[in-house]
């Protein structure tokens, strides 16, 4: 396909369009009675079970969708991606994550060098720094050993690894290997979020990691000048060479802050900040926690997810065929959100996690080229653990607006339970709804069978279910920091090949820019006013009645 081409110009989106009236006469209750249509609509790889035989669909939309991912080049911007080209354009930049977890021997060129040499060089590097936090041979500026951790950062340089942590925290091999340690999370500029990040901490044994790509994050470089204040105004301003170590790919921003360059850990402008958990964004502040070898497992789930991406024919690729899927849905069967439901608590922060990685990338209203587009991309993501979730949201899901579901679920708990004398055990308990909800959703509930159970009349239309609700379930072995980082992979190609096959550059934010813009003016006037009593200017009459009511009331 000429890539000017909108793929909504292309034959096989054009079919896909009119397959929409045969899907539209099926039921999920009839399709799920054929069983060769559900084989056929599961797959396993490494022992992760997908099976995507409640989407609305049937082997002839699937090869209807594999003839798309063909008009969509979608193979050749797979390679390109591993290829280390610069497919994120508007930036002028390689897409190279999947380098952060490959192999020490791999090669992986981006602009004529082997970026994978780097990626070790920076990995060794936190190796040895983690442990010499860990075993308290690096020590703090008063001799004490150094047992918290806070890791400030925001957006991408936070939501990924607070997942992999909140996932770990359960982990039996990880709680043995963080005994004694703790580790949080500082991201928003709110001073509530300090003040409860340093409450019951000492800075004798507390080590600041900033974490920031680009070193002008301005929430993340006030909260950064706030705990350096902290830490200063406790040990003394020599004190911050011992205490405040940085993740950046601006190494001159981290030496003016007055940080030591040798405690500076880089990454790269190939490496996006959504897609840096497995950079030393998140492999620092885990390891400090973790240690190194816990996190090597989780980029080694990592790397073996990139290698079935990109050597999995599609017809057995999981973010291919999920990719393919969420498309399907958002825009052919006009679905716009998609809830992520995994029935682990562990996974708590999976789904704010994703919202970032899906929304930032693919929610964009023009080509690649530029073109604005006539389709609408991206969805909303949005999710909660079950069964809380169940006893929350889950009424609209049933009831009201159609949402494809995600639920994911583990074979073996991290955690497990069993009382005597109970009927499961605890993990059993919340697997039964792990496997009943998709058929809930799916089949639904006729009015006749209520009428049978006696339900008085009136209430039969409230409590009839109309089903045919597209869900998929992802089943894991179990959730090691392995697992945990074959999740993060797929749900990162995912959205790859989402953006991919809309045409779009999955890799930049423009969006994100006119807000921050907009806050420096505001920023500028808010000091002006204060210290020099200037009044508000330049503002609309809204903005500006708002402005003087909070400068007013907060004058003291
Ligand atoms: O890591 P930083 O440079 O501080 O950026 C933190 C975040 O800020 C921006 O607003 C972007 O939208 C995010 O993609 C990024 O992750």
């Amino acid at each position: 396909m000429a890539s000017s081409v909108l793929i909504s110009d292309t034959e096989p989106w054009k079919d896909l369009k009119a397959h929409v009236a045969d899907i539209n006469k099926t039921h999920l209750r009839d399709l799920m009675n054929d069983i060769k249509r559900s084989q056929l609509m599961t797959n396993e790889f490494d022992g992760i079970l997908l099976d995507y035989s409640r989407q609305r669909a049937t082997p002839e939309t699937l090869e209807k969708l594999f003839k798309l991912a063909e008009a969509a080049s979608l193979k050749e911007k797979i390679n390109r991606m591993f290829g280390g080209e610069h497919i994120n354009s508007t930036e002028n930049r390689s897409v190279l994550h999947v380098a952060l977890r490959a192999p020490r021997d791999a090669v992986i060129q981006s602009d004529g060098k082997n970026v994978v040499t780097d990626v070790w060089e920076v990995l060794d590097k936190i190796q040895k720094f983690s442990d010499s936090i860990r075993s308290g041979s690096w020590v703090g500026a008063t001799g004490k050993a150094l047992k918290d951790v806070i890791a400030v950062g925001i957006g991408g340089s936070f939501l990924g690894p607070l997942f992999v942590h909140t996932a770990l925290q359960t982990d039996p091999e990880a709680i043995e290997t963080a005994r004694g340690r703790q580790l949080h999370f500082l991201a928003n500029v709110d001073p509530i979020d300090v003040a409860r990040n340093i409450a019951g901490l000492n800075p004798e044994t507390t080590l600041v990691v900033v974490v920031s790509k680009t070193f002008t994050t301005a929430e993340t470089m006030l909260n950064a000048r706030t705990l350096r204040e902290w830490i200063s105004s406790s040990l003394g301003p020599d004190a911050v060479a011992k205490h405040i170590v940085a993740v950046s790919t601006n190494l001159t921003l981290v030496e003016k802050f007055g940080i030591d360059p040798n405690n500076a850990f880089a990454f790269w402008d190939w490496v996006g900040g959504r897609y840096s958990v497995c950079s030393a964004v998140g492999v620092l502040p885990l390891s400090l926690q973790y240690g190194f070898s816990v996190v090597e497992k989780f980029l080694k789930g990592a790397s073996s997810i990139d290698q079935h991406f990109y050597s999995t024919p599609f017809e057995k690729n999981i973010p291919v065929l999920l990719g393919l899927l969420s498309l399907w849905n958002v825009s052919f069967l006009g679905y716009p959100a998609r809830a992520i439901l995994p029935y682990s608590q562990a996974l708590e922060k999976f789904a704010p996690h994703i919202q970032q990685v899906s929304m930032e990338s693919n929610g964009k209203g023009v080509s690649i080229e530029g073109v604005i587009l006539p389709f609408e991309t991206g969805e909303i993501d949005f999710g909660e653990p079950g069964t809380n979730g169940q006893h929350s949201f889950y009424q609209l899901i049933h009831q009201g607006r159609v949402i494809p579901c995600d639920f994911i679920g583990v074979v073996k708990s991290q955690q497990p339970v069993y009382l005597k004398g109970e009927v499961v055990s605890n993990h059993d308990e919340l697997m039964s709804n792990f496997f009943a909800q998709p058929d809930a959703l799916a089949y639904g509930k006729h009015p006749e069978q209520l009428q049978k159970e006696n339900v008085p009349k009136h209430l039969i239309p409230h409590k009839t279910f109309s089903g045919n609700r597209p869900s998929l379930s992802i089943l894991f072995p179990s959730l090691n920091a392995y697992n945990i980082g074959q999740l993060l992979a797929i749900y990162e190609h995912r959205v790859a090949v989402q953006g991919f096959l809309w045409g779009i550059n999955s890799f930049d934010q423009w969006g994100v820019e006119l807000g921050k813009s907009l806050a420096t003016q505001v920023r500028k006037q808010l000091n002006a006013s204060r210290t020099k009593g200037q009044p508000i200017e330049g503002f609309n009459y809204s903005t500006t009645t708002l402005l003087k009511k909070y400068l007013e009331a907060s004058s003291d």
